[in-house]
């Protein structure tokens, strides 16, 4: 609705829904420098509901290149906002990046849940938010191909890149 368009506007994505929830576990590691719990990446859907234990070790990357803690808040959940997101609003909002730390001491457990169109979308910007002024900045690309495509190569804890909305962008 921020965007200015109907509220049940996304509604017609979701049909068939491939949304799923992940029960991740990061054992305690006596060298944390030397590893990543999960490497830099976006989520790949529309958008991520996580719950997180006391623990900490999210880091989410600013607009400056910083890496930055998200501490834990009791009883909240982060809202992390996928890379379908920032092509249906044509870029008016960007899928963060993110990694987790581990923690030399204490195990931590994390809950996300990925809210994921169905297999059969083609991602696009949205057409009312294009116009001579602002046009699609992407090309049109298949949600299920790219999430099976992208999910081959994703959460390398190294600095190897694989598939990503970039490689849709329109220069
Ligand atoms: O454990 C976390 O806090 C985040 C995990 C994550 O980014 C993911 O599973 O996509
Ligand atoms: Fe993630």
């Amino acid at each position: 609705m921020s965007l200015g368009l109907p509220g049940k506007r996304f509604n017609g994505f979701f049909a068939n829904h491939t949304s799923f929830i992940r029960l991740n576990h990061y054992p305690p590691c006596p060298t944390p420098d030397l590893t990543l719990g999960v490497g830099r990446h976006k989520d790949p859907g529309a958008l991520t509901v996580l719950a997180q234990d006391n623990v900490g070790g999210l880091d989410v990357k600013r607009k400056d290149g910083e890496w930055v803690r998200v501490n834990p808040i009791p009883s909240s959940y982060i809202i992390n906002l996928g890379d379908c997101c920032q092509v249906w609003s044509n870029d008016k909002y960007v899928s963060a990046e993110h990694r987790v730390t581990v923690n030399s001491k204490r195990k931590r457990f994390s809950i996300p849940f990925f809210f994921n169109s169905s297999n059969n979308v083609m991602v696009k910007p949205i057409k009312e938010l294009v116009n001579e002024r602002n046009p699609s900045k992407y090309t049109e690309f298949n949600w299920g191909k790219f999430f099976k495509t992208k999910n081959v190569g994703n959460y390398n804890k190294r600095e190897a890149e694989n598939l990503q909305i970039h490689h849709f962008q329109d220069v």
